[in-house]
Order: C-alpha cells, then sequence, then structure tokens
C-alpha cells in the first residue's frame, strides 16, 4: 500500500503514534526530523542554530521526496505543510494524515521539553499564534484525526479505521 504521512502540530503525537502505528500494521517507520538529524549528523536545535530555519525547510523538503513512498509510516516534523511544494507533494503521495491536537493539550504535552527551538524559552508564548496560523494549512490533509483526550490505541485505531477506507476508496 502507499505510505502514511503524519502530520501536525509539534506535541501532536506524531512521532508516538508513527511508532504504535508502524508496529500494529508490521510497517516500517521514518522520523523526517530523525533522518535530518542523520543525514547531518546535527540535531535540529543545532541546525537552526548554525545554518538557520530556511536551510533547515530545504532539507525537510528533499527528506519528504526522498523517503519511500510504498507500505511505511512517516512521521514528519511539525513544519512541514508551510511549505506549498510540500503539501501538494502529500496530497499526491500516499496517505495525507492531520492528527488534531487543542493547543492547551499541546501545552501540557510539552512543558518540560526544550527540544523544539520554535518553541523553548521565551518562544513558548509564540504556541497559540503559530497554531492558529498554521491549523488552515494542516487542515488541507484529506484525513483529520483528533487526539485531543485521546489515549494512543484509540488514536491508532482512528488512523487505522480512515486509512482502510481511502484505500477501498482508492481501489474502487
Ligand atoms: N495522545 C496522547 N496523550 C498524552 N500524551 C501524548 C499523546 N501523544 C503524545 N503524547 C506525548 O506528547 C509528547 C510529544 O509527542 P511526540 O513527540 O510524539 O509529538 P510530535 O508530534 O512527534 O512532535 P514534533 O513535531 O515536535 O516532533 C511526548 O511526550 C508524548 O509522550
Ligand atoms: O513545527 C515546526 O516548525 C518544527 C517541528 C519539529 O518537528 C522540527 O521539525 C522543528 O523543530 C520545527
Ligand atoms: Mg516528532
Amino acid at each position: 500500500m502507499r505510505s502514511i504521512y503524519l502530520t501536525g502540530f509539534m506535541g501532536a503525537g506524531k512521532t508516538t503514534a508513527g511508532i504504535a502505528l508502524g508496529n500494529a500494521m508490521g510497517m516500517r517507520v521514518f522520523d523526517s526530523d530523525a533522518e535530518i538529524e542523520r543525514q547531518q549528523q546535527q540535531t535540529i536545535t543545532a541546525i537552526f542554530a548554525e545554518r538557520g530555519e530556511e536551510a533547515f525547510r530545504n532539507m525537510e523538503s528533499q527528506m519528504l521526496q526522498s523517503l519511500p513512498k510504498q507500505n511505511c509510516i512517516i512521521t514528519t516534523g511539525g513544519g512541514i505543510i508551510l511549505k506549498r511544494e510540500n503539501r501538494i507533494w502529500l496530497a499526491n503521495h500516499g496517505h495525507w494524515v492531520y492528527l488534531h491536537c487543542e493547543p492547551d493539550e499541546i501545552s501540557r504535552r510539552l512543558a518540560s521539553d526544550e527540544s523544539r527551538p520554535l518553541l523553548s524559552g521565551e518562544r513558548k508564548n509564540n504556541l497559540r499564534h503559530m497554531f492558529e496560523e498554521r491549523l488552515p494549512l494542516y487542515l488541507e490533509a484529506p484525513i483529520v484525526v483528533d487526539t485531543t483526550g485521546k489515549r494512543m490505541d484509540e488514536i491508532v485505531k482512528d488512523i487505522r479505521k480512515r486509512i482502510n477506507e481511502a484505500e477501498i476508496e482508492h481501489t474502487v
């Protein structure tokens, strides 16, 4: 089957859900952030600090297009939807899933996590503004799954149901 692309705001649970979904479906999982860190031998935080966000965004688009288009789960960085080029790409390759989570719950999930440069230190206050700016872009995804207040097993079940429906539609 076509690969499944999980998108969503930082803390929506893409990485966590991707691993659980990969286990449940017996599919390999690639995380675009982790693949960039491996390829560049640098953390995302260091890439942002030393080379800037634009350089990171270019690496991210290239990484998106180079990951397997069949039989894999691809978990993406929270900002993948910022580039129109990436949204067009996602819409035309595999299953594009948006994992929604309300901003208050995102704040709670990420309260003690400093690994996201766009939400670290004083930038924590950016969350709601960034969320509202990005929401319409995330909602371009054909499959939307709300994760707010849900357990991971429920989220995985929801995603699988929606993917099955989309696969059936794709084959008729
Ligand atoms: N449904 C959930 N309920 C409670 N906590 C969750 C849920 N999903 C994820 N989390 C927790 O929220 C944090 C962020 O999750 P995760 O790293 O999977 O998000 P992400 O979408 O991959 O973020 P990023 O875009 O920054 O990579 C983790 O500590 C994870 O355990
Ligand atoms: O939402 C974003 O813009 C980001 C999310 C993370 O996954 C990383 O890709 C990086 O920290 C940027
Ligand atoms: Mg992640």
